[in-house]
């Protein structure tokens, strides 16, 4: 993997958004996108967060949009911060839940898919989920730093909170 071209200790993402993986019974809820960023991927539901809007209120409202379902207690577990070529830079931030309220629905957004963990369709999904999603899924707290060009991960560095880093970057 090359340097990284990106000075991290000022980068600032120009665009917030969330994402939230529901977890159940050995089962993780992921959506296929039908548009927005990474349309015809594979992903968790969320998306970006409005003006005045904060993390956790983002991704409860994206999932009701998406999905028609409201997660219960949702917990952060994590940033993505993504430096991109082509669209302004993303700043993520990931939350799971356990339990939710409705019944997840396909919408114009997105088409739900219940997906065993061992079954994760990492083909279909944005290549740097491979490298932080497991390990969240197993409870780790995480900041994951992504240089892409287009869609191709050109460098990646991915810290675990319980790898001593960090208690400032979970809010
Ligand atoms: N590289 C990568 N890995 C994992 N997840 C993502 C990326 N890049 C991304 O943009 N994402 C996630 C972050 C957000 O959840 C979505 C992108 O937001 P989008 O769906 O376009 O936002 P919406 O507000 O729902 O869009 P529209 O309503 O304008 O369609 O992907």
């Amino acid at each position: 993997m090359e340097d990284c071209s990106v000075d991290w200790s000022v980068w600032q993402g120009e665009m917030p958004a969330t994402l939230m993986f529901i977890v159940r019974d050995g089962e993780v809820l992921l959506i296929e996108k039908l548009r927005g960023i990474g349309m015809g991927k594979i992903n968790g539901p969320g998306g970006k967060i409005d003006p005045g809007e904060t993390p956790l209120e983002c991704v409860i409202r994206e999932c009701q949009e998406e999905l028609h379902i409201t997660p219960i207690k949702p917990v952060k577990m994590g940033e993505l911060w993504f430096a991109m070529s082509d669209i302004p830079d993303i700043h993520c931030h990931v939350f799971t839940a356990t339990e939710f309220e409705g019944t997840p629905t396909a919408t114009e957004e997105a088409v739900p898919i219940w997906t065993k963990i061992e079954d994760i369709p990492w083909d279909k999904m944005w290549e740097d989920d491979a490298h932080w999603l497991p390990q969240m899924l197993e409870g780790q707290k995480f900041l994951g730093r992504f240089l892409f060009e287009g869609e191709r991960m050109q460098w990646r560095d991915v810290q675990l909170e319980d790898a001593g880093v960090s208690g400032w970057l979970i809010s």
